[in-house]
């Protein structure tokens, strides 16, 4: 049931179209991703290159604080688009954020609409550190 509202190719598609707005005037890579949410909603996001490099986002991430920054905290997938002739793996800094909200997160990686792999979040980041480790101790030092 739980692709009752979206299928992992609509999201890829989703992906697609956020990808149109990248802006990426440094590397000329764009990447578009697409969040969906257990309220079904997406939310969009592309790469946003800066000047000083370091500034720059991820299209992951970019999605993904539409999504928090919007109270809309419950994650269930994630697409993610860069070229047409690599799957595009979200980054390590990307991963650790996604992992944030839920280890069992889908992770849709795609080429096009029509060839994409699915994979959790946490085969992508084993061994994650995660809100739990920060529990352990009751959030003492
Ligand atoms: O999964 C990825 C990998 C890279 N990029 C962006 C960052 C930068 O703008 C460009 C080149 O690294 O691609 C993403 O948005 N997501
Ligand atoms: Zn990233």
């Amino acid at each position: 049931m739980e692709e009752k509202y979206m299928t992992d190719k609509e999201l890829i598609k989703e992906a697609i179209k956020a990808r149109e707005y990248a802006y990426v005037p440094y590397s000329n890579f764009p990447v578009g991703a697409a969040i969906l949410t257990k309220s079904g909603k997406v939310y969009r996001g592309c790469n946003i290159e800066c000047a000083s490099y370091s500034g720059t986002n991820c299209a992951e991430r970019t999605a993904i604080f539409k999504a928090i920054s919007e109270g809309d905290k419950e994650i269930e997938a994630i697409s993610v688009i860069g070229d047409m002739e690599s799957y595009t793996y979200p980054c390590g800094i990307c991963r650790q954020v996604i992992t944030e909200f839920g280890s069992n997160i889908k992770v849709i990686v795609g080429k096009s609409e029509n060839e994409f792999k699915v994979h959790t979040i946490s085969e992508l980041l084993p061994h994650a550190f995660s809100p739990d480790d920060l529990k352990k101790n009751g959030g003492k030092k």
